[in-house]
C-alpha cells in the first residue's frame, strides 16, 4: 500500500479555503464511507494539502482567560430559544451558547452531569432550573413512584427541549431484584434505636402494619438467613443482628441505630462476607423490569441503565430486546456496576454495553468501603479504553441533601472523579429529594471546571494506552484520524475540534482522546445528539448536513459567526465519518 503526500493550491471547487489551511485526507474506501469511492481512493492514498498561501504561523492560541467561571446568564426564561428543525438551522441550547460566548471555547464545561429527577426536581421550573444549571442527563430511578409520575417527568422534559432548544438526555434506570425493604407504608423514614427488635418478614399486611415490622421483597429471605447474620441497611447506615426465625418473620436486634429509607437495600454478612445463598439467583432484570423497560422504548428514553449487572449475557439479551421491540433502536443501555459479580466480568461487560455507571452506594454495600476507590479507577478506566461514557454517582455530594455547602472531602471526591476524566457526574438524593438541588449541580459544575482547567494548565496528558477498539479497517482509520486529530489539536493548540457525525461514533472517539480543546460535535438528528450530550468534553449540536465537507464547513461557520459562538480566525481541526479526513483550518 503506497503513501503519498502532495501540495497543491487551494483547490477548484469554488469553496474559499481561509489562509493556510492544511488538510489531511486519507482517502481510503470504506464501508462506512458513503461517497462513490474512485480510483484514486481505492489506492488508499494519504494526501495532505496546503493553500499556497500557508505561510504564517497558525493562530497563536488565548491562554484560558483566567475567569473565573460564569454561570451563564440564562434564566428560566418564558422566551422560547430559536428552535427549528428546518435544514438551514442549527439546534444548540441557550446555556451552551452563552456559555461559549461569554466564557470562550477553553472554558466550557467538559464533565456531563446526571441528576435524579424526584420529588425536590419533577416541575416543569425545576426541571427547566436544573437545564440552566448545566443537567446533560435526567435520571428516572423505577425503584421510585408509579410509572405515571415518570411518564410525567419525561414529558415535562421533552417539553423543556422543543420550547428551549435543550438536549437533556432521559435515563432510565431499572429496580433490579436485588433484597430491599419495601416502601414504609408510604412514610418518609423511620428511626431505628440501638437495642430495639425489629421484624423483617416477607408477610402481607394491609393497612394494620405491627410497630417496628418491615417488608421484605424476597421471598427466599427467611430461609436465607441464619441466626448470628448481620443485616445491613443501605450498605451499613443502620445494622442488625439476626436473633430469631420465626416461620416468614425474623427477628432482628439493632446494633447500630439510624434511619430507615423506603426501599432501602438489605445485604446481609456471615463471618465478615456477603452472605450468597438463593438470592445470588435472583434474575438481573425482574418481571417489573421487563415492564418498566416496556415503559422505556415506548416513551423512547435515551438510555436504560442495568442495576446489579452480573455478565455480559443480560446486557445483549436486553439489546436484542431492544432491537426487536424499537424499530429506530436508538436507546442505549447503561450496565450499573454494584456488584461482585459486576466486578469479575467488568471487562466483557463493559465491552457489551454503550456505557456503565460506577454505582458507589450497592457496590460500597457488597465489597468494603475501602475498595471502592480501586474498583472506581479500574472501571473508569476500562470504559476509556473501550470507548464507553462512564458515569460515576452516589453519594458525591452527599450532605447537601440537607446542607446548602459540601464538606471539603465531598469536592474532594468530585475532584478525583473528574481528575479521572471520568465522563459524568451524577446526583441522586441531592437532586431528587434534597433541599439543595440548584446548589448541588452549581458545585458539580463549578468543581468540574476547576479541575479540568488544572488539568490543562498542569499539561498531564496521560500516557494511557487506547487500544484499537473497532474491528474492521475501516474502523481503524477512524481511530487513527481521531487521535491524530486530537494529538495535533493539543500541538497545535486550535480553538475547537469539529466533528460531522451520523452515529455520533467518531464523535465518541475524539471524546475519548480527552482534548484540550471542546468538540463541536454535528449531528443529524435529535437522538443522537441528546445521546451525545452524556460523553465527555461533546457540545452537541443537530444540523442537517451533506457528504461536501466543505459546505458542511461553509454552512457551520456562518451559522455559528451570526449567533456569536465563533468568530473569524479561529482555528479549528474538522473531521467526519462521511468522508475520513483532518482538516485544519482558520475560521474565514
Ligand atoms: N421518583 C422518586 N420518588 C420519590 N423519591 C425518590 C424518587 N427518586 C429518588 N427518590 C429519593 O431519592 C433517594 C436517592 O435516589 P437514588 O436514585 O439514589 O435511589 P436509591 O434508592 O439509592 O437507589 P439506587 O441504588 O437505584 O440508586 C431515594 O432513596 C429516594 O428517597
Ligand atoms: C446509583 C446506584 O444504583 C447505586 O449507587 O447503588
Ligand atoms: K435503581
Ligand atoms: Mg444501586
Amino acid at each position: 500500500m503506497s503513501q503519498s503526500l502532495h501540495l497543491f493550491t487551494p483547490s477548484s471547487t469554488g469553496v474559499a479555503l481561509p489562509k493556510h489551511s492544511l488538510r489531511f485526507t486519507p482517502s481510503v474506501s470504506t464501508s462506512n464511507c458513503r461517497l462513490p469511492v474512485t480510483s484514486f481512493q481505492k489506492r488508499c492514498c494519504f494526501s495532505i494539502r496546503a493553500s499556497a498561501s500557508a505561510s504564517s504561523d497558525p493562530k497563536v492560541i488565548e491562554t484560558e482567560n483566567g475567569k473565573p467561571e460564569i454561570l451563564p446568564h440564562v434564566t428560566a426564561s418564558p422566551e422560547p430559544a430559536a428552535v427549528s428543525s428546518d435544514s438551514a438551522s442549527i439546534e444548540v441550547d441557550a446555556v451552551t451558547e452563552v456559555e461559549l460566548k461569554e466564557n470562550g471555547f477553553r472554558s466550557t464545561r467538559r464533565t456531563k452531569l446526571v441528576c435524579t429527577i424526584g420529588p425536590a426536581t419533577c416541575g416543569f421550573q425545576q426541571l427547566e432550573a436544573l437545564a440552566v444549571g448545566g443537567m446533560n442527563v435526567a435520571r428516572i430511578n423505577m425503584c421510585h413512584g408509579e410509572r405515571e409520575w415518570h411518564k410525567a417527568v419525561i414529558e415535562r422534559v421533552r417539553r423543556l427541549n422543543e420550547e428551549k432548544g435543550y438536549a437533556v438526555a432521559i435515563m432510565m434506570d431499572t429496580e433490579g431484584s436485588e433484597i430491599h425493604m419495601d416502601d414504609l407504608g408510604g412514610g418518609p423514614s423511620a428511626k431505628a434505636e440501638d437495642g430495639e427488635i425489629w421484624t423483617f418478614t416477607v408477610r402481607a399486611f394491609g393497612s394494620s402494619r405491627p410497630e417496628r415490622t418491615i417488608n421484605v421483597n424476597y421471598d427466599g429471605f427467611a430461609e436465607d438467613v441464619t441466626i448470628g447474620d448481620e443485616l445491613l441497611v443501605d450498605g451499613g447506615m443502620v445494622r442488625f443482628e439476626v436473633i430469631e426465625k420465626i416461620g416468614p418473620d425474623v427477628k432482628c436486634r439493632c446494633t447500630d441505630p439510624g434511619l430507615l429509607l423506603p426501599r432501602a437495600n438489605l445485604t446481609f454478612w456471615r463471618d465478615g462476607s456477603l452472605v450468597r445463598e438463593r438470592n445470588a439467583m435472583l434474575p438481573t432484570i425482574s418481571a417489573k423490569d421487563w415492564l418498566d423497560i416496556d415503559f422505556g422504548i415506548a416513551e423512547g428514553v435515551d438510555f436504560i441503565a442495568i442495576s446489579f449487572v452480573k455478565s455480559a449475557e443480560v446486557i445483549n439479551h436486553l439489546k436484542s430486546y431492544i432491537a426487536a421491540r424499537s424499530r429506530d433502536s436508538d436507546i442505549a443501555v447503561i450496565a450499573k456496576i454494584e456488584s461482585i459479580d459486576s466486578l469479575k466480568n467488568l471487562e466483557e461487560i463493559i465491552q457489551a454495553s454503550d456505557g456503565a455507571m460506577v454505582a458507589r452506594g450497592d457496590l460500597g454495600a457488597q465489597i468494603p468501603l475501602e475498595q471502592v476507590p480501586s474498583a472506581q479507577q479500574r472501571i473508569v478506566q476500562v470504559c476509556r479504553q473501550l470507548n464507553k461514557p462512564v458515569i460515576v454517582a452516589s453519594q458525591l455530594l452527599e450532605s447537601m441533601i440537607e446542607y446548602p455547602t459540601p464538606t471539603r472531602a465531598e469536592v474532594a471526591d468530585v475532584s478525583e472523579a473528574v481528575r479521572q476524566r471520568s465522563d459524568a457526574l451524577m446526583l441522586s438524593g441531592e437532586s431528587a429529594m434534597g433541599q439543595f438541588p440548584d446548589k448541588a449541580l452549581t458545585v458539580l459544575r463549578s468543581v468540574s471546571v476547576r479541575i479540568e482547567k488544572w488539568w490543562r494548565e498542569e499539561k498531564r496528558h496521560e500516557a494511557m494506552e487506547l487500544p484499537e477498539v473497532g474491528s474492521s479497517f475501516s474502523d481503524s482509520i477512524s481511530e487513527e484520524i481521531c487521535t491524530s486529530a486530537a494529538k495535533m489539536a493539543n500541538n497545535l493548540g486550535v480553538d475547537a475540534l469539529f466533528v460531522y457525525t451520523k452515529s455520533g461514533h467518531m464523535a465518541s472517539l475524539l471524546s475519548r482522546c480527552r482534548p484540550d480543546c471542546p468538540i463541536f460535535a454535528f449531528t443529524t438528528t435529535t437522538s443522537v445528539r441528546r445521546r451525545l450530550n452524556l460523553q465527555w468534553g461533546l457540545i452537541p449540536f443537530r444540523l442537517s448536513f451533506s457528504d461536501d465537507m466543505e459546505s458542511n464547513l461553509n454552512k457551520t461557520f456562518s451559522l455559528l459567526k451570526a449567533r456569536g459562538m465563533i468568530k473569524s480566525g479561529d482555528l479549528i481541526i474538522a473531521v467526519s465519518d462521511m468522508l475520513q479526513s483532518i482538516q485544519v483550518m482558520n475560521v474565514p
